[in-house]
């Protein structure tokens, strides 16, 4: 079955984006690896599939597949590439557009100058949030913060902050986010059996009251050029424990992300951008990538 694909990125995090309205698409965790492997398809952090809302507000439903397969429920810069997929394929001229995702509605306006802004939803705190099993671990206050005592390999352990963005995040304060150990502390904290629906692990530098330096390790994904709940979660930590203010401006190794949190009010800023359009076999994809020797 051939799908016509739109390859985009929001500040480098980047996905193959389907229209589900106008073509059948029948997503499957198979399927979403097949078109997010880099080297055996196409080449994605995530793939997002715009459906036909069952919402009555919602314009659209907007699904996120992580690189893994495994469908999620929010996608920051996702969603900043989903509203100008719709409007570039013509598929609604509403601005701004709502979409339906699983915890609700949320409210996406593309500017004059291209810059996307999103509503994101609602954010909520703690172990609860974040499917995290706390039992018997040590915790501290900071501000109007928890931080959480995740031990380490080698010794010590993680001071985490749990912020849910309808997806799961936990957020450290490091030095200096070059040299952070993403790549190691990175898959430990995302994977630890404590987060029973797995986490994305931040790693986030203050420079000022309204200026952070961010890494991602993304649950399913792996470091991201740039993750937008990640900026989300991040924000609101840092407030959260008396260390920032809004508009908090989030630098990513992929560009910066404007975010506001205002009477609970969370609202990322910036830009989506299309790099090409295809068309994709998905059965043949499937079936070579199943047929590829083990290693
Ligand atoms: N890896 C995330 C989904 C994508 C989030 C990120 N790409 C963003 O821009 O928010 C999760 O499993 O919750």
């Amino acid at each position: 079955m051939m799908w016509t694909f739109t390859k985009m990125h929001g500040a480098g995090n980047d996905f193959v984006v389907l229209d589900g309205m106008s073509q059948p698409i029948e997503m499957t965790p198979e399927r979403a690896r097949a078109l997010a492997d880099r080297h055996f398809g196409i080449g994605a952090d995530q793939v997002l599939l715009v459906e036909a809302p069952s919402h009555p507000q919602a314009d659209f439903r907007y699904r996120i597949f992580n690189a893994d397969g495994g469908e999620v429920e929010h996608c920051g810069n996702g969603a900043r590439c989903f509203v100008r997929f719709v409007h570039e394929q013509g598929l609604s001229r509403r601005n701004p557009l709502r979409a339906e995702i699983c915890t609700g509605l949320i409210t996406l306006h593309e500017s004059e100058s291209g810059e996307v802004s999103v509503d994101m939803g609602q954010t909520r705190y703690g172990p609860e949030a974040t499917a995290f099993d706390a039992a018997g671990l040590e915790s501290e206050p900071c501000g109007d913060d928890t931080l959480w005592r995740l031990p380490l390999p080698e010794g010590g352990y993680a001071l985490l902050s749990l912020v849910g963005i309808s997806n799961p995040h936990a957020v450290q304060v490091v030095n200096d986010v070059a040299s952070a150990p993403v790549a190691t502390h990175g898959p430990h904290i995302a994977t630890h059996p404590r987060f029973r629906q797995q986490v994305n692990a931040g790693f986030m530098q203050i420079i000022d009251r309204h200026t952070i330096r961010l890494r991602v390790y993304e649950r399913g994904a792996g470091e991201t050029l740039a993750c937008g709940t990640g900026a989300c979660a991040a924000a609101v930590a840092g407030i959260r424990r008396g260390l920032l203010d809004s508009p908090v401006r989030v630098h990513t190794r992929g560009g910066p992300l404007l975010i506001s949190w205002q009477n609970e009010r969370l609202t990322m800023t910036g830009p989506a951008e299309t790099v090409f359009s295809g068309t994709v076999d998905i059965d043949a994809l499937v079936r070579r990538q199943a047929a590829r020797p083990q290693p």
